[in-house]
């Protein structure tokens, strides 16, 4: 079943094209990558299927989606706990001045459940790890029970146990969602994902990480000759 489908997309920034011709589809069950160098358009796409970046030409079609954004694009030094970070996810649908209902507290603590947090729900963020505080940010993206996961870059400043237990997770959160992550981790993606779509400004190349081998078109994804480590690191 198809989650979130964009079909024909260019989308320009600051009057300079980013995105071109570009068609994804993100469907129930499936955990995928969107890899690409600094600068391939991977936030922008993100931005694009959440409604946030206009688009020049083509359609997004699909429920709605939650966002988890770059980790330092949050505050973390504020005195809340883990549940009211969670919570503050239903912002718009509380409305900013609205004291929470109950149930407002019971889908907090159904997605911090998710993400196996519910242990720490009382816990001040500020004194949590890099690893809790992704899950963190997960859990807010969840508590609206989006039907699409769009994650920017989730392993960024974590170490190795940290980005296993996540990949985990988002492979475990796919089951009954479409889940896509942009990411630096090509070998991870490989490893875990169900499909890859390689974008630098337009898709290079999309599907399961067995049926892209073809060294060409990672060269071309992320413009290195054949002697790159990148080429060495995936083994193709
Ligand atoms: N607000 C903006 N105005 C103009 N250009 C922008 C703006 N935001 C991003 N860009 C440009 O758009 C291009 C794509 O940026 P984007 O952040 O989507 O890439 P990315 O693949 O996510 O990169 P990275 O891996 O570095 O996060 C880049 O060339 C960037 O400089």
């Amino acid at each position: 079943m198809i989650a979130l489908e964009m079909t024909g997309v260019d989308a320009d920034l600051g009057g300079r094209p980013v995105l071109r011709d570009v068609t994804v589809r993100l469907r129930k069950g499936e955990f995928t990558a969107l890899l690409g160098p600094n600068g391939a358009g991977k936030t922008t796409l993100i931005r694009a299927a959440l409604g946030l970046v206009p688009l020049r030409a083509g359609t997004v079609t699909g429920g709605g989606a939650g966002y988890v954004p770059q980790r330092h694009e949050f505050t973390w030094d504020f005195p809340a706990s883990v549940e009211e970070a969670v919570l503050s996810g239903l912002v718009r649908r509380i409305g900013l001045l609205r004291r929470p209902r109950v149930e407002h507290w019971q889908a907090a603590w159904r997605a911090l459940d998710q993400v196996h947090l519910a242990d720490l729900r009382k816990r001040p963020v500020g004194e949590l790890s890099g690893g809790q505080r992704q899950r963190v940010l997960v859990a807010r993206a969840l508590v609206l029970s989006p039907p699409v996961l769009l994650l920017d870059e989730p392993f960024t400043g974590l170490d190795m146990p940290a980005q296993e237990t996540l990949s985990e997770l988002f492979a475990e959160l796919s089951a009954d969602r479409a889940v896509l992550m942009a990411t630096h981790d090509l070998v991870a993606a490989v490893h875990t994902c169900d499909r890859l779509v390689l974008l630098n400004r337009t898709v290079i190349a999309s599907g399961p990480p067995a049926d892209i081998r073809d060294p060409e078109i990672w060269m071309r994804t992320f413009s290195v000759g054949p002697g790159s480590h990148l080429l060495k690191a995936l083994g193709v």
